[in-house]
């Protein structure tokens, strides 16, 4: 572990289809010194709220700044992905890969990574999480520009380049 970074805040949820992997990289998560808090905005065991309203719920917990990140499964990781990024300021991505997950930070400065119960392994998925707790955006590199520019189209602002 790296003494120098801050331990994360992250919010974790999930739809019916992804439950099991969002209960077992909560554990994870909850037992990781570079994680500070977790928080679980559900579904619960027996929950089937659909996935669009579970993302949103985490994603906004992390626009107003309650979390730091937030870990959402479904059953591709798609549909939570798609529906994070209609919370202004939110940029979620679906990685399955270590090298994603790595520019999804380092590049994009994503704040939210979701991944697919149906698509990946358990102990892969949990191998990338963790990866994904080193990974911090440097707000001097050149990327800082082009994250600029992805929220200059949140609003009427004109592209500045
Ligand atoms: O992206 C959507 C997810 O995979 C979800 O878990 C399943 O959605 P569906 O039931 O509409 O296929």
């Amino acid at each position: 572990m790296n003494e120098s970074k801050t331990p994360l805040r992250i919010v974790v949820g999930s739809d019916d289809a992804g439950y099991e992997y969002k209960e077992a990289l909560k554990e994870l998560l909850a037992a990781d010194p570079r994680v500070a808090t977790v928080t679980d905005v559900g579904v619960p065991a027996d929950g089937h709220e659909a996935y669009p309203h579970v993302a949103v719920d985490a994603a906004r917990t992390v626009a107003e700044g309650t979390a730091d990140r937030a870990l959402l499964i479904c059953g591709t990781g798609l549909g939570v992905a798609i529906s994070a990024n209609k919370v202004p300021g939110i940029r979620a991505v679906t990685a399955h890969d270590s090298y994603s997950v790595e520019r999804s930070v380092l590049s994009n400065n994503a704040q939210v990574l979701t991944m697919g119960q149906r698509v990946i392994g358990l102990e892969l998925a949990k191998k990338l999480v963790s990866e994904w707790l080193d990974l911090r955006f440097d707000p001097t590199s050149a990327s800082a520009e082009k994250i600029d520019a992805i929220h200059s189209y949140e609003t009427d602002t004109p592209n500045p380049s």
